[in-house]
């Protein structure tokens, strides 16, 4: 047979939890004679629109029983399901039990995820782990050399096309048997993670890692490449994550690349680190070239973000926390910028942004961050819980003076703001800040000294009267010493070298307060 060789639909199966459009397509099947066969409340909506009906009783000659928890369940029902009827042996069988074949499956499943996001029990949610429909899309997804499945709604215009042109073609079949086979998957998946969470004992405390965890990922985009242009790369998404960046909704500009999301993510993740307040990042190969805060407006924060490293932020990735005002999108609409990230915009400032043809505009769901991050590695996938921020050591009454004077209450402000920025710049990371704004920032250096050098020379000037904040430890005192000698006035860092008090004893006799945090936040 070839893969363009149509199979006429005599015989369908219909069972369907989602009953859109089923109306319709059970007239379309009437209207070319086919039989359908149908289960409980399925059958009874076909049933009062006109169209005639086998209940699946009538098939089986057993009842639906167990609340529904037995209803396909049948050899008459699978063996009409998976008969290769190519084959003459299973022909002859098919007739010596008196089962007809079907060649057409339309099933989609009881709503599992949506029963548990619904906050139901837990019986509830098991009574909605469906058994017969899986099992028979799963038989004729595998015998889709004689059946056709369709899993949704979506599809049913497939249906009715291919009764127009005398039925569907094998490779039609295949490609709705690999959908089918993705959906059940996907499914079981779902069901796994939360056995997993629910059925599996808890430990008396910690975070519990389950023994298998899946994800069930759907292509969204595909991306004209990835990194590089030799790279190939698509955007997946995972329905059932807090939606975020990769659900944005793109207002204008070229399409979203490989290396735009992974910056867009960046700048949004940053952004949404500052609560209460206007915040702006401008970020740059996964780095931030500046980020600022400001109470007066959000083209304030992020003229200051700007300000911090403008030759840097030329082509960077400008995430917001609060609306895009028509202020803010002259300012963005001035500098080259590849992408802008914010939750509203002004009609005003999308009329302003779109009309830049280059420039990618991202209207984001709030960023609502995933309890678990993975990164692949070679054969496997590393988990571990989110970096989240509100630790004991990111409150700043909690930190421990080391040396020097208490910080007055607007030099607490800027380390605040410097130890809540830390966390965006790729370690070894250092950043100076002055006034809700980092003024220099040394990141991705394979010691901190060096880091320390970077952050100097950017800030320039600024270094001296800033504060900094280093993402971790300094394990000598050679790259303080290196922020002390350029002007810096107070310094926030974990602490927990084994030269802990060679670095105390250097910003000492610097004469500059030092706080030790208790906690580090590395970003690799
Ligand atoms: N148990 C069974 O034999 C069975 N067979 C089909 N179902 C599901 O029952 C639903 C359709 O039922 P109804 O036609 O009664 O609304 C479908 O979502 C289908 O996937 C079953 N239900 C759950 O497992």
């Amino acid at each position: 047979m070839t893969t363009d060789e149509r199979k006429p639909i005599r015989r369908a199966l219909i069972s369907v939890w989602d009953k859109t459009g089923l109306e319709a397509l059970a007239a379309t099947l009437r209207r070319h004679g086919v039989e359908i066969v149908s289960t409980g409340s399925t059958a009874h909506q076909i049933e009062v629109t006109g169209s005639p009906v086998t209940r699946v009783e009538e098939l089986t000659g057993f009842p639906e029983t167990l609340d529904g928890r037995v209803k396909t369940l049948h050899p008459r029902v699978h063996a009409g399901l998976l008969a290769d009827v190519r084959l003459d042996t299973h022909r002859a069988q098919l007739t010596e039990l008196d089962i007809e074949p079907f060649d057409l499956l339309v099933s989609n499943l009881y709503p599992f995820t949506e029963t548990v996001a619904s906050g139901a029990s837990m019986d509830e949610c098991i009574e909605k782990i469906d058994i017969g429909g899986p099992a028979m899309v799963r038989a004729a997804a595998k015998n889709h050399a004689n059946v056709a499945v369709v899993t949704s709604p979506a599809d049913y215009h497939l249906i009715a096309a291919a009764l127009e042109s005398g039925g569907f073609s094998l490779g039609e079949r295949r490609a709705l048997a690999a959908r089918a086979f993705a959906d059940i998957a996907d499914y079981d998946v779902a069901v796994a993670n939360w056995c997993a969470q629910e059925l599996a004992p808890a430990p008396a405390e910690g975070f519990a890692w389950p023994e298998y965890t899946g994800l069930g990922l759907w292509r969204g985009n595909v991306l004209r490449y990835g990194e590089n242009p030799h790279q190939a790369a698509a955007l997946y998404i995972d329905p059932v994550a807090a939606p975020g960046l990769a659900r944005a909704q793109q207002l204008g500009g070229k399409e979203m690349s490989y290396n735009n999301y992974i910056d867009a993510d960046a700048a949004w993740r940053t952004v949404h680190d500052f609560e209460g307040v206007h915040a702006a990042a401008v970020i740059k190969h996964a780095n931030p070239c500046g980020i600022a805060i400001s109470s007066v407006s959000i083209a304030d924060a992020h003229a200051k973000a700007h300000a911090c490293d403008p030759m840097s932020a030329y082509g960077g990735i400008i995430a917001v926390n609060s609306e895009v005002t028509a202020e803010l999108a002259k300012q963005i609409a001035e500098i080259f910028t590849e992408v802008v990230v914010a939750p509203a915009y002004a009609p005003e400032a999308v009329e302003i942004l779109t009309a830049k043809k280059n420039l990618r505009v991202l209207l984001a769901p709030a960023f609502r961050p995933n309890r678990v991050e993975l990164r692949q590695v070679s054969g496997g996938m590393l988990v571990q819980t989110r970096d989240d921020f509100g630790a004991e050591g990111d409150d700043a009454a909690n930190w421990r003076l080391a040396t020097g004077e208490l910080a007055s209450e607007e030099l607490l402000r800027d380390l605040e703001f410097a130890w809540g920025a830390i966390r965006a710049v790729k370690s070894n990371a250092i950043l100076l800040a002055k006034d809700g704004a980092s003024v220099g920032i040394g990141m991705g250096q394979v010691n901190r000294v060096d880091s320390c050098r970077l952050a100097i020379s950017r800030a320039g000037d600024r270094a001296a009267g800033a504060v900094a904040a280093s993402d971790a430890y300094f394990p000598f005192a050679d790259g303080l010493q290196l922020l002390l000698d350029a002007g810096v006035t107070a310094v926030v860092q974990p602490g927990g070298s084994i030269r802990d008090e060679e670095v105390i004893a250097a910003a000492k006799a610097a004469g500059i307060t030092l706080y030790l945090t208790g906690s580090r936040h590395f970003a690799h």
